[in-house]
């Protein structure tokens, strides 16, 4: 059983505890002591600039990303302008584009001549069998015929993109009233970290700030942070970031500012002001910039106050090494020294408010004095509620990671504030636009589709990226073009952080669509755990129009319950993990979630907004990038041979739907074929002989249609997905190094896996380090060994070794002109391969690849090295070295090679 350290004292404020809650308290009291008697409310400032909101007045120049977009619904438009209002009908809170036809048609033309083309290809290799290499020819017929069905199922999911935008003004005016309250749902924020190390603090706790700072009603949302290390440090981070809140909230709002993450907004130069206060405006920024460093060094500080403040208590029962909170008591988590009961995995849950729930009247802020240079007098100084949670851990017992964290979130956040909207974040992620919160409510209160919609996922966007992107962290084309094309079906995937939910549909409900009658939470305690209160939370929940958070004062008994939830039993033969909240027992549990979703006839929605709802930061060294990719495609595949198999869900998942999920899960399968393919080149460099199916005109215009038809269908996805070439490429790049480096991995751990073993390990991404250093992409040149380099490591040598050996071939002579066309279409081939996998390359020379050229001339001296071997080792063979260079005069034309 896990006690809770706030649970162990008198009344309201625990022992152990008591120190953060006062201290909370006196935050608030601070921020209301201006309090005059007359209502400012909240301060509104202009319109946002949102090039996407339907109702900008200002003509501007035309984003990429909305250049081929035309609005497709019209028609309901008018028709809800008609009835509008009148029946109380909600309104349209979002428009619906779709692409072109200009590019549309082209775009399905040219994927149905492609269609067409492979069959056709495929029917001629069929007729045509490589009698000199049957081996050869029926392993690439096997994987010709694969690569032809993911590529089919890939490009089916993109047939129709669709694209939404959020109607923020409208919102503003049908929800926020003129008295400056608002009828907006409550929406409970979920954020996760585990490590204050391996996942910088400054980060997390800048992703707090946003949270905090966000333009969403202050007493309609709540922030629950989630430490899975139990960490003292996260603790006492949280507090100082409470602290600093009371000073940055109110300044972000004064001021307009954005992105309202500290560490964003003082990095990004200059801005256009939007604020109300521009006189205040340069001294209030210098002031904050300020408090802003030394709340930095208050946290780093914390990693050397910390351990020191454990040995300094002199009253520490004989020589107990505990670690200390700064009130004196022993803080319940991990210990800096591990000890039983406070040790990683081995702790007690902690549930703690560390900012009450503010009250629904404003509290204007003080007047700036001597102690405080910053006028709040005319802003709204309320926080939101900001509560930290860690759950229990006991060893033996599978905490299921990010899922397990997510559902004990649910669960506390359920007996709180029990908001019927979530949006959760990775501890790497940050409000970049702080109307995010609005814009997903839009697509959850809409009429046409709002009830039906279970999560509404926002792109995922990254700061640190080198400018070239050179390990694809953007992800362009799955967040612009993939994506676009699932919305236009029942929604996009869920990929793990910056998504809105339905907490109902998180329960395992059904969709109003599907939904008989009423719900009844039949036999609940089997499906969600004995907590009665939880189970009284539930209906609740599903009421969207819950615009009222009053959480529960925090006596015995709620505290008793929040125990309760958050103990490692307490799911224990329930659906938790199932049927309900996050999927368990598989390394991504974002995609099953989002799946499990779709299965049940929910549909999703996807928000691009301008700038970007959310960022964060990617793993921008080659060997974290693989072993995050390696976990997608484990997972990926794991879902695969689950229950959760694309293939096994019922009709309620649309067709269209699962073949984009059959994709999304059976990918990493490629790789085997691809792979063979890729060290093809070893015949190549042995026999001096090239595989080409026969006769060669007609397989190379084959081939020269369908690379062509790739290229023009990739041509016109750039265009409607307003991404740029290299995006494309660096796509088509990353592909080709996945699939050698980390998706045979990734096989090969479902093939154990399958056989009962225990499968490869994932592990935590291990994100950027916060660095002091001028140079910005230093991770980006490290080098960090690790085996899944190898595979993609040997098919650059063979590949390199193939094209030295062609040239030595060459040197030494004595080829037909037959042998000539295989050579020339081999090194083609080897040369596509070293083009597809530069990056990797580069990502292996480390520092050096600043200078790319530098690769380069190691690839060539490679080359003339392993030509000279060549010739050597043909000399060894044949006694003497004939060196002439062959005209193409003698050799002789085959019939067979008409069409
Ligand atoms: O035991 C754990 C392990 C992880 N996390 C948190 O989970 C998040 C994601 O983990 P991370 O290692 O950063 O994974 P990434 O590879 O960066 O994340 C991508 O892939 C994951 C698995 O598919 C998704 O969950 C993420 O949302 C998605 O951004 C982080 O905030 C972690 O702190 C926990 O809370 N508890
Ligand atoms: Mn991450």
């Amino acid at each position: 059983m896990g006690s809770l350290a706030a649970g162990n004292g008198a009344a309201g404020h625990a022992s152990n505890g008591g120190g953060v809650a006062d201290h909370a308290l006196a935050l608030e009291i601070n921020g209301a002591g201006a309090g005059n008697g007359h209502k400012m409310g909240v301060v509104e400032r202009a319109a946002p600039v949102l090039q996407a909101n339907g109702g900008g007045k200002i003509k501007k120049k035309v984003s990429p990303m909305d250049k081929y977009w035309v609005a497709a619904d019209d028609g309901e438009m008018e028709a809800a302008t008609a009835d509008g209002g009148e029946d109380g009908r909600r309104p349209l809170l979002f428009r619906n584009f779709k692409v072109k036809g200009i590019l549309l048609h082209p775009y399905r033309l040219l994927s149905l001549i492609r269609l067409v083309a492979i069959i056709m290809f495929f029917v001629w290799r069929v007729r045509h069998p490589h009698a000199d290499g049957m081996w050869l020819w029926w392993i690439s017929m096997v994987g010709d015929l694969w690569f032809g069905v993911t590529w089919l199922l890939n490009q089916i999911a993109k047939l129709s993109p669709v694209k939404r935008v959020p109607d923020l003004a409208l919102l503003k005016q049908q929800f926020d009233l003129p008295d400056g309250n608002s009828n907006l749902p409550v929406i409970d924020v979920f954020i996760n970290t585990v490590d204050p190390i391996n996942e910088p603090m400054i980060y997390t706790m800048n992703s707090i700030l946003s949270i905090l700072a966000v333009d969403y009603p202050v007493d309609k949302h709540a922030c629950y942070f989630s430490d899975d290390g139990g960490s003292i440090i996260h603790f006492d981070g949280l507090l100082e970031t409470a602290k600093f809140a009371a000073l940055w909230v109110p300044f972000c709002r004064k001021h307009s500012i954005e992105p309202r993450a500290p560490e964003s907004y003082f990095s990004v130069k200059a801005r256009p002001y939007t604020g109300n206060a521009p006189e205040d405006f340069a001294d209030d920024h210098t002031h904050i910039s300020r408090e802003y460093d030394e709340f930095k060094e208050r946290l780093d500080a914390l990693f050397t106050v910390v351990p020191k403040r454990g040995y300094n208590h002199a009253d520490s029962k004989e020589g107990a090494k505990a670690t200390w909170m700064a009130d004196g008591t022993q803080w319940p988590g991990t210990w800096i020294e591990p000890a039983e009961n406070h040790k990683k995995g081995q702790h007690d849950g902690i549930v703690q408010v560390m900012l009450k729930h503010p009250g629904h009247e404003p509290e204007l802020g003080l007047p700036a004095s001597t102690s405080n240079p910053l006028d709040f007098s005319a802003v709204d100084a309320r926080l939101p509620m900001l509560v930290y949670i860690s759950r229990e851990k006991r060893p033996g017992c599978d905490h299921q990671k990010k899922a397990g964290a997510m559902n004990v979130q649910l669960r506390i956040s359920a007996l709180l504030t029990n908001a019927p909207f979530i949006i959760n974040f990775d501890c790497d992620h940050y409000v970049n636009n702080s109307k995010a919160f609005r814009a997903g409510i839009c697509f959850m209160l809409d009429r046409r589709e709002g009830d039906n919609t279970a999560f509404v996922q926002f792109p995922q966007r990254f700061d640190d990226v080198d400018p070239t992107d050179r390990y694809c962290n953007h992800n362009r084309v799955f967040f612009d073009a993939t994506l676009l094309g699932l919305n236009g079906i029942q929604g996009p995937s869920f990929v793990g952080t910056g998504c809105m939910f339905r907490r109902f549909a998180l329960y395992g409900t059904d969709p109003p669509r599907w939904r008989s009658d009423d719900v009844k939470i039949v036999d609940s305690s089997k499906k969600f755990g004995s907590s009665l209160s939880f189970m009284s939370s539930i209906l609740p929940s599903a009421n969207q129009e819950h615009s009222i958070m009053s959480p529960p004062a925090l006596e015995e008994s709620v505290m008793a319950d929040l125990a309760d939830v958050m103990t490692c039993s307490y799911e224990d033969g329930t659906e938790w993990g199932k049927e309900v909240g996050w999927v368990y027992n598989i390394a991504t549990e974002d995609v099953v979630t989002g799946f499990r979703l779709h299965r049940n006839g929910w549909r999703s929605m996807y928000c691009r907004m301008e700038p970007d709802a959310f960022a964060g930061t990617a793993p921008i060294n080659l060997t974290e990038r693989l072993y995050q990719i390696l976990r997608w495609s484990g997972g990926s595949l794991e879902m695969f041979f689950s229950p959760y198999c694309p293939l096994l869900a019922g009709g309620r998942l649309h067709p269209m739907q699962r073949i984009a999920y059959a994709n999304m899960t059976a990918y990493p399968v490629s790789s085997i074929f691809l792979l063979f393919y890729l060290l093809f080149p070893v015949i190549w460099i042995f026999r001096g002989q090239f595989y080409i199916q026969k006769p060669f005109p007609t397989y190379v215009l084959y081939l020269v249609i369908v690379i062509v038809m790739t290229e023009l269908i990739g041509v016109i996805e750039i265009k409607w997905a307003g991404l740029t070439l290299l995006d494309w490429i660096r796509n088509e790049q990353f592909y080709i190094v996945g699939a050698t480096a980390v998706y045979p991995t990734a096989v090969l751990h479902m093939v154990l896996k399958l056989f009962g073993f225990k499968g490869v390990s994932f592990k935590l991404t291990a994100k950027q380090v916060a660095s002091s250093t001028s140079d910005k992409f230093a991770e980006l040149y490290a080098v960090q060994w690790a085996p899944l380099l190898i595979p993609t490591m040997v098919v650059i040598a063979v590949n390199v070794c193939a094209i030295g050996a062609s040239i030595g071939k060459a040197i030494v002579g004595g080829w037909s002109l037959m042998q000539m066309a295989d050579a020339g279409l081999g090194l083609l081939f080897n040369a596509w391969i070293l083009v597809l996998i530069y990056p990797f390359a580069l990502g292996m020379i480390g520092r050096w690849s600043k200078k790319p050229y530098v690769l380069f001339i190691m690839f060539i001296i490679a080359f003339i090295v392993i030509a000279m071997l060549d010739i050597a080792i043909q000399a060894m063979r044949s006694g003497f070295v004939r060196f002439h260079f062959k005209s193409s005069g003698g050799a002789s034309f085959p019939t067979s090679w008409g069409l």
